[in-house]
């Protein structure tokens, strides 16, 4: 058994927001509601809140001088004491606290912003979309508590064990709406969980202190949630196994086949492969980049994030799935240093091309993601699975085949949860930052491997990020030479 504290894991990537000192907008942007789908957008936009309030309070203040209304005046002292007496946190990290900050956000915005003066609302939306960022709405709000619910389903965690490690407390109507959103979702248990906090709180007239994540798991007296298999019946062995290497930060811990040192050439003079499974082959290269490098990558992804959408077709992704709760960017091979020298190592320590070509390209663009709160990926096979699937992909990836192999880095550490997972053969890693997770996803005759089916577990507390490059059937057809019988186009 492992513990967990709370201490962050990742260096957080701020973007400072710069607020004009006129209160004057003229840019009018929708408030959409996936800020749910990435951890890394959420601790951005809370921890810019001081900014953003400084300039709440600022253009009220204007306005009142402006229209010589003295109510403005009134509100903004009013936003001023209201600010000091709400929860403080601004770690979004743990479920709890990342729900409460954007609770927070949508009680100012209710309150003093949108109903007060549209020009003031109109400039708080210019400033943030400057920054990739929107105001949360009501929709973030009960996504962000459905994913605490999915969470506590999916690992067996009770309300009160959820609430009393995170830092900020919750009040009475928020126990009251995660009830009502377990109940909604088919949760009863997870419900009177909720409710029977909310009582607690109000029998002791306060709130328990929060205390550090010793251990995820609630104790026997604790009300026990099992609607697990109800929600998640069809992916139980999934989730078995994500409960499994939640308990694992310890990678010695993990049931490998071995581990092999390899002698290359400079960056990497020796490194280490843990072997997961040797059929299909499956392993683990520790340290394959540096931190400064997974940073690099984290930031170049951070600005380019948009939902994650998973479809049939590599260019049907039109399916707003639930499957799949993140968000990604792509970025090529020469779009920095970085990614090139880091492509260029998969393919010294894999053994196969992985460069970028305009045409019949060995490898896909990185794939970097960053998953939501409670954020997963359900078990599915990364191949498409019929030719004309991959025929009509992008100009690029034309003749190149399917993904044969997938190389996956793990660019930072999860404190708990966010394990990847193969249900079908009981194996996988959790995330160990700078490590890369490589395996095939054919077989050694060309055949597309349905064991390589695996997934993303959900992250409890941390935020998960990870880059993909997905190796094409032209690469491993030319460097992998050990098949069992002749060469056969794939079983299309
Ligand atoms: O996040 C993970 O652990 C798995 C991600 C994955 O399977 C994918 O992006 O295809
Ligand atoms: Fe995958």
């Amino acid at each position: 058994m492992t513990s967990h504290n709370l201490s962050p894991t990742m260096t957080s990537h701020k973007v400072y927001l710069l607020f004009g000192t006129l209160c004057i907008a003229s840019l009018t942007s929708g408030l959409t509601s996936d800020l749910f789908l990435s951890t890394a957008e959420t601790a951005v936009l809370l921890e810019s809140e001081e900014q953003l309030l400084g300039f709440v309070h600022q253009c009220l203040t204007q306005t009142a001088r402006r229209t010589g209304n003295a109510e403005y005046n009134r509100l903004a002292r009013d936003l001023q004491s209201e600010r000091r007496s709400l929860p403080q946190t601004q770690d979004a990290r743990h479920p709890v606290d990342a729900y409460v900050g954007l609770r927070r956000f949508t009680q100012y915005w209710d309150k003093y912003i949108a109903t007060m003066d549209p020009l003031v609302a109109r400039s708080v939306e210019k400033s943030l979309a400057q920054n990739r960022l929107v105001y949360p709405d009501s929709e973030v709000l009960q996504q962000a508590r459905l994913a605490i619910v999915r969470l506590q389903a999916a690992y067996n965690l009770s309300a009160s064990h959820l609430a009393s490690t995170a830092t900020a407390n919750l009040t009475d109507s928020d126990t009251a709406s995660l009830a009502a959103e377990a109940e909604g979702t088919g949760f009863p248990l997870v419900a009177e969980g909720w409710r029977m906090l909310g009582t607690a709180y109000a029998s002791q007239g306060g709130h328990a202190e929060g205390e550090l994540l010793n251990h995820h798991r609630h104790s026997e007296s604790n009300q026990v949630v099992h609607e697990t298999q109800t929600l998640h019946r069809r992916n139980a062995k999934f989730f078995s196994l994500c409960q499994h290497f939640q308990d694992i930060d310890d990678v010695t811990a993990l049931r490998s086949e071995g581990c092999v040192y390899t002698r290359g050439s400079i960056p990497l003079n020796r490194w280490k492969t843990e072997v997961l499974s040797r059929d299909p082959y499956i392993v683990l290269y520790y340290d394959f980049v540096t931190d400064r490098e997974a940073d690099t990558m984290v930031k170049r992804a951070m600005v380019k994030l948009t939902r994650a959408l998973t479809g049939p077709t590599p260019n049907d992704f039109t399916l707003k799935a639930h499957r799949r709760l993140g968000k990604i960017a792509w970025l090529r091979d020469n779009s920095s240093s970085v990614f090139e020298r880091v492509s260029r190592r998969a393919h010294q320590v894999t053994g196969l091309h992985t460069a970028f070509r305009p045409r019949a390209s060995f490898g896909e663009d990185f794939q970097v993601v960053n998953y939501g709160i409670g954020g997963h990926y359900i078990p599915h096979h990364d191949y498409f699975k019929t030719k004309n699937a991959f025929s009509v992909a992008e100009t690029y990836l034309k003749d190149s085949g399917d993904r044969a192999a997938t190389f996956m880095i793990y660019l930072g550490d999860v404190s708990l949860g966010g394990a990847t997972v193969f249900p079908d053969l009981g194996v996988g890693a959790p995330p160990v930052k700078n490590a890369a997770l490589f395996w095939y996803n054919f077989n050694p005759d060309g055949l597309r491997d349905p064991r390589t089916l695996h997934g993303g577990c959900p992250v409890i507390i941390g935020q998960k990020w990870v880059a993909n490059k997905w190796i094409h059937e032209i690469s491993t057809a030319m460097t992998k030479t050990c098949r069992t019988s002749p060469w056969k186009p794939v079983n299309t």
